[in-house]
Parts: C-alpha cells; structure tokens; sequence
C-alpha cells in the first residue's frame, strides 16, 4: 500500500494524549518509589555474593564454546528470569501458570497484565490492582512519539521490512533521551538508574504508537486512533492496531506480551541490549541494538518464518494435507538444507512453555481454527522428523511455532509485522535489565577473543 497521505497524517497528530506522566496511585508506591527502596539492599546483596563467592569458579570452559556460540557458558548477570532446560522460563522464580494465577488481570478478563510483568520483573513482587493501573496510566501518559519520529516513519517506503522501521525510530528516540542528557550535564554514577529508569518507561510507553503507525503505514491508510488513558497497555496496542473492539485479540496480546517479555540473558536480543547499554548508550539505542537481533530468522524473526511456511506448504500439499504429506514436505525442508522454523532451541530441551500456554489459549478461544489444526498435526510429526534425522538436540516447538496462527485468527494475517509484536513486548525484558544494571553499577562487557592461531599456540605440545 502507497504511504499515507500529509493530510491524514496532520490529522493523527492533533490526536495526541494531553496529560503527563506521573503518580496516579494514591496510596501505594509507585514503581519507581519501590525500586528506590530495594536498591539500596540489593547493592548490600550484590557485595555480599561477591565477598563470598567472587573467586569461586563456575565450572570449565572448553574450546569448543568458543567455536559454538558460547552455549552453556555462565558469563551474565540477568535478575528478570532464568530459564531452565527441562522446564522452561521462570520470571522472578514464577512460572508461566503461576503469573497467570498471581498477576493482576484487566476487570472481565482472564489473562495477566503485561504492566504486572514488567513489576514482578523489575521487583521481583507482585503488584496491587491500583499499582498496576497506576502503570497503565503512566505508559498511557508518556505514550506520544515526537513528530519527527512520526515523519521519519511515514518516509519509510511500505517495501522497508516492519522490523527496519522498529528499530530506525526507537534509536531516534534518543534524541529526548533522559540518561544522556543527565549523563552529559555530568550526573553521579550513584544517580544513574534514575534517567534510565525514565528513559524505559517512555520507551515502553512509546512502542504502540510506534507499531501502530507501522502497521498502519504499511498495511492500512495511515490514519491512527488515540490512546485511551483509562484503558491497560495491550487494549491500546490493540486499538492502534485497529483491533480494539475484539476482546479476544485484546486478551490474546495482554498473554503475547507477558510471555514474549523475558527470557534470560543470554538470547540475542537481551545480551545485544545489555551489551550496548553496558558503553553506557541509553536505553533507547541499547533496545534498538535488541531489535535488530531479534529480527533474524534464528531469533524472532521465526514467528514471520513459521508462517510463511506453513502457507508454502498448504500452497504446495494443499489445506487439509495428510500426515504422509506433511512429513515429507518437512523433510524437502530439511533436505534442501533449511531449518523447519519454530522447532529447536538454543537451552530448552522440551517444549517450550510458552508454546504451552499459546496452545491453551487456542483450545480455549479457537479449537476449531484450521491453520491451530494444522499447527497441532505439524506438533505431531516434526519432532520425530527431527530426532530421525538426528541433528537438532531439541525437536521441540519453541514459542514462534504458535503465535502466528493465533494472529491470523483475529485477522493480523500480515506476518512481516509479527516480529515487531515480539520486539514490544521484549522491551519489558531489556529494560528492565538496563534499569538494574545501571542500579548496581554493572561495568563495560569486554569479554577475552581469540583467534585460531593462538588457540593452537596456547594447546602447542599438551595433550
Ligand atoms: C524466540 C526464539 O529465538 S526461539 C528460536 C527461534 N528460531 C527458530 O525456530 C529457527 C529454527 N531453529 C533453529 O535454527 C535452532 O534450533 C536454533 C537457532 C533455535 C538453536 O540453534 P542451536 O543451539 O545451534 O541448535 P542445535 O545445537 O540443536 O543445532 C545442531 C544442528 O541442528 C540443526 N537444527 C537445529 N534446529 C533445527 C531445526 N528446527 N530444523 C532443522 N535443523 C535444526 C542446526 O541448524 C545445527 O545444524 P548444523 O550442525 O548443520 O549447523
Ligand atoms: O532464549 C533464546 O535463546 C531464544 C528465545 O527463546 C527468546 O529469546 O525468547
């Protein structure tokens, strides 16, 4: 579709939100006031593990990590989540059923709110209903992007993949930067958490809008509606997107959010953020290194791959394939030297939960959903392919073999945007990392490389 027209977008402009940022829960703490008062003790934490543990080792590291993508090497701090092998992500030490037991929920709906993740993330606490709406409140308040921002968007030709656009205009977001403008008036090391902690909520706070006029620009006519500030974050987002009046795709995204956020630290996008912000870059460049780590098709770029698949293949078998056909178009994907997206994974070992809690929610919301049949008959058959063909050491669905199906359903068909979703809801994750390590003094990452011919020097003569 052409790029939206000046007027229209004149139009969506005078429709920003005129309110401000600040306290909307009476009596609770707000975020920002409860994170002042755990830091301190954290920082005490932090020192005693040293003190007692700092010069303790963490296990061999053997040449082949170097060559192998550093799989298994311990070398990161990540407070949010740690994710095990067996059993998938925990955040703050919960897993997927119990934040969905324990977090905050909109009234009338049955899914957590992704504002009481980024709490329990940052926290590690559970959030009151009031300090969860006081959240939704705050986002909606900083929700306006500069309209150079807006400009820079609606320049990008529709051909410009969704991603490209995500991360051009949240590195242009740095040009209100609070961290580096207190950095450059010479703000205290001790400070530093506070501007980065402003700099992630807005960015959080801004990335529907930024979506929104993606989507728009690219799949619509570029005219976007408001936000609403007594509305939660994903009933906005969905709004932006022009699906706000279906509760189901509202519920669907307050769940997308919450378990796409977070999952610990060594992934690409959240080791690319923590990276780029340990050269103390701001949180808006360092979520923007993210994004364009999570736009390759090995990251979150296979929730758009899945698809595409999935439609070659109902092109090529047809729709209501069999079992025997499904199989061996699995295995021309293999043959011809690709990937089957959405199955393996860098740590887990079983099916990833998050597939899990996508396919309960299909069950739930859409069981006779032909492309969630298809989803469940391919669940069926690639893991056995896999294991036969005795490369991959997990066969297993990771979480991008779902989301795109539960997409489709409620009509966001247009899978070249279905990795920006990913990037919103993967802020809540890397911001809330940037935030503690700026907290606790976390320094520059500047790991030790080595070349061949000095590995083979350091080995010369051992055996
Ligand atoms: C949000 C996320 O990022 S989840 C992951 C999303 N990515 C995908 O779904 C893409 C498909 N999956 C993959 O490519 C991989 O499983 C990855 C990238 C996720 C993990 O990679 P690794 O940790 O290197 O996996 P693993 O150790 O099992 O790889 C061993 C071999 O099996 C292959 N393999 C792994 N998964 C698959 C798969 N789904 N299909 C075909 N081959 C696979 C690898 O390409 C590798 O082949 P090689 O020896 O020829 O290089
Ligand atoms: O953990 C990983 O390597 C990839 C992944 O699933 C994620 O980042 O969500």
């Amino acid at each position: 579709m052409a790029a939206p027209a000046r007027s229209i977008l004149r139009a969506s402009r005078s429709a920003r939100v005129a309110f401000a940022p600040g306290r909307f829960s009476s009596s609770q703490p707000t975020l920002k006031e409860r994170l002042a008062q755990l830091i301190p003790a954290e920082i005490e934490n932090v020192k005693a593990i040293r003190a007692e543990h700092g010069k303790k080792a963490f296990g061999p590291v053997v040449v082949d990590q170097l060559y192998g993508g550093m799989r298994g090497l311990p070398a990161l701090i990540w407070e949010g989540s740690v994710l095990d092998a067996e059993e998938g992500i925990r955040f703050r030490g919960k897993t997927i059923p119990e934040c969905q037991e324990l977090l905050p929920r909109a009234p009338g709906g049955a899914e957590p709110l992704p504002e009481a993740l980024f709490w329990l993330l940052l926290t590690g606490e559970i959030p009151t209903q009031e300090q969860v709406t006081g959240l939704s409140k705050d986002w909606a308040a900083r929700s306006a992007i500069p309209e150079f921002v807006e400009e820079i968007l609606d320049r990008c030709p529709p051909t410009l993949h969704p991603m490209s656009q995500f991360s051009l205009a949240v590195t242009a977001l740095n040009h209100n930067s609070a961290f580096a403008k207190a950095y450059q008036d010479g703000v205290s090391k001790k400070e530093y958490w506070g501007p980065t902690f402003e700099d992630s909520m807005d960015l959080i706070a801004k990335l529907p809008n930024i979506a929104g006029r993606i989507y728009r620009n690219v799949f619509g006519d570029g005219k976007l509606p408001a936000i609403d500030p007594d509305k939660d974050y994903s009933h906005n987002l969905a709004t932006l997107l022009g699906f706000g009046d279906n509760a189901g795709f509202v519920e669907l995204l307050r769940l997308y959010i919450t378990i796409h956020s977070d999952h610990e630290g060594g992934n690409v996008s959240a080791h690319t953020g923590k990276l780029v912000g340990s050269a103390l870059s701001d949180p808006f460049l360092a979520f923007a290194a993210s994004l364009n780590g999570l736009a390759g098709p090995l990251h979150g770029l296979a929730n758009q791959e899945v698809l595409l698949w999935l439609r070659k293949m109902q092109s090529k078998i047809g729709e209501n394939a069999s079992d025997e056909a499904v199989k061996e178009y699995v295995w021309s994907t293999l043959k011809g030297g690709q990937v089957v997206p959405g199955y393996g994974h860098a740590v887990l070992r079983k099916t990833d939960p998050r597939y899990t809690a996508q396919r309960e929610f299909a069950l739930k919301h859409l069981p006779d959903d032909p492309l969630f049949k298809l989803v469940g008959q391919i669940y069926n058959i690639v893991p056995d392919i896999l294991l036969e063909a005795g490369k991959a050491k997990n066969p297993w669905p990771n979480v991008d073999a779902h989301s795109g199906a539960l997409l489709t359903h409620y009509g966001l068909t247009q899978m070249q945007f279905y990795t920006v979703l990913f990037g919103v809801s993967r802020a809540f994750g890397v911001a809330a990392q940037l935030i503690w390590d700026r907290a606790l003094g976390a320094p520059l990452e500047r790991p030790k490389s080595y070349s061949s011919s000095a590995i083979q020097k350091i080995f010369q003569g051992r055996t």
